[in-house]
């Protein structure tokens, strides 16, 4: 892969960290998942926590400092739409954010860049804040065509999003999700600073340094602190790890030390 482009200063932005956790039986889900459908996803940032899924079940457990994702929403305005989620929805529940892009959808449900571009378009159009997540394949890896990826995904994104304050942008290597092969360190932040770096370039300096890069794919208590040291590397999106609470919290605990030593 080619050297990364120089990584802006991040070290001033509030960390975040998501989690997910099984599904309850018998509670109103939004949002879904492979093998986590209705999973709870919270992230910390901000001095905020975001937390999606279960929706009765998070709501009533959850102090201010938590704030509730869901994980899919339609392109459009509500109406006969099956199974789908509306931004509408949403905002009735008050459900402040979704996340967009992960490679499930893009991999097995087989959503495309416009497609997705057009979920992040009419949620923001509503007020629900976007966490938009990209990454590549293995092969694609392989292939020397990270950043390529990434930057495409990015675009497709960028086109359609005017207010980045409400985007936190999610690096998530597919071949690192639920598989226990985690980026190194120095992999997640070579990509973290080309995205910021392209964030840099194609929209402003100010939304480069002001938005948030979080990574997901086998992060662990194990190697959270190493990770979170990183420059670029403002929290996480996570999944397995926070089937188990202590491993959670350490987790947390790790960017919200990072927030503390910046
Ligand atoms: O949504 C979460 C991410 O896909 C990461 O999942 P994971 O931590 O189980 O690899």
């Amino acid at each position: 892969m080619a050297a990364a482009p120089s990584s802006l200063a991040s070290s001033h932005l509030s960390p975040i960290a998501a989690v997910s956790t099984p599904a309850v039986p018998h509670q109103l889900r939004i949002g879904c998942s492979r093998r986590r459908a209705g999973r709870i996803v919270a992230m910390a940032g901000s001095g905020k926590f975001f937390v999606g899924g279960n929706w009765k079940c998070v709501k009533n457990s959850l102090t201010g400092r938590i704030e509730v994702s869901a994980q899919n929403v339609w392109i459009g305005k509500g109406g006969a739409y099956t199974g789908e989620i509306s931004a509408e929805q949403l905002v009735d529940i008050g459900c402040q954010w979704v996340i967009l892009g992960h490679s499930e959808r893009r991999h097995i449900i087989g959503e495309n860049d416009e497609f997705i571009g057009k979920k992040a378009a009419y949620a923001l159009s509503q007020n629900v804040k976007v966490i938009a997540c990209i990454g590549e394949l293995l092969e694609e890896r392989e292939a020397g065509k990270t950043f390529d990826v990434c930057f495409r995904q990015m675009k497709a994104f960028a086109d359609s999003i005017s207010n980045w304050a409400d985007v936190v942008i999610a690096y998530e290597p597919v071949w690192a999700i639920g598989t226990g092969k985690v980026a190194t360190p120095e992999q997640a932040q070579e990509v973290h600073a080309a995205v910021r770096n392209w964030l840099k370039t194609n929209i402003s300096p100010d939304v480069a340094s002001s938005t948030r890069i979080i990574y997901g794919g086998s992060v662990n208590a194990a190697n959270c602190a190493e990770l979170a040291k990183k420059e670029d590397i403002d929290g996480f999106l996570v999944g397995g790890a926070s089937l188990k609470g202590p491993d959670f919290a350490t987790i947390i605990n790790s960017v919200t030390a990072k927030k503390v030593a910046a």
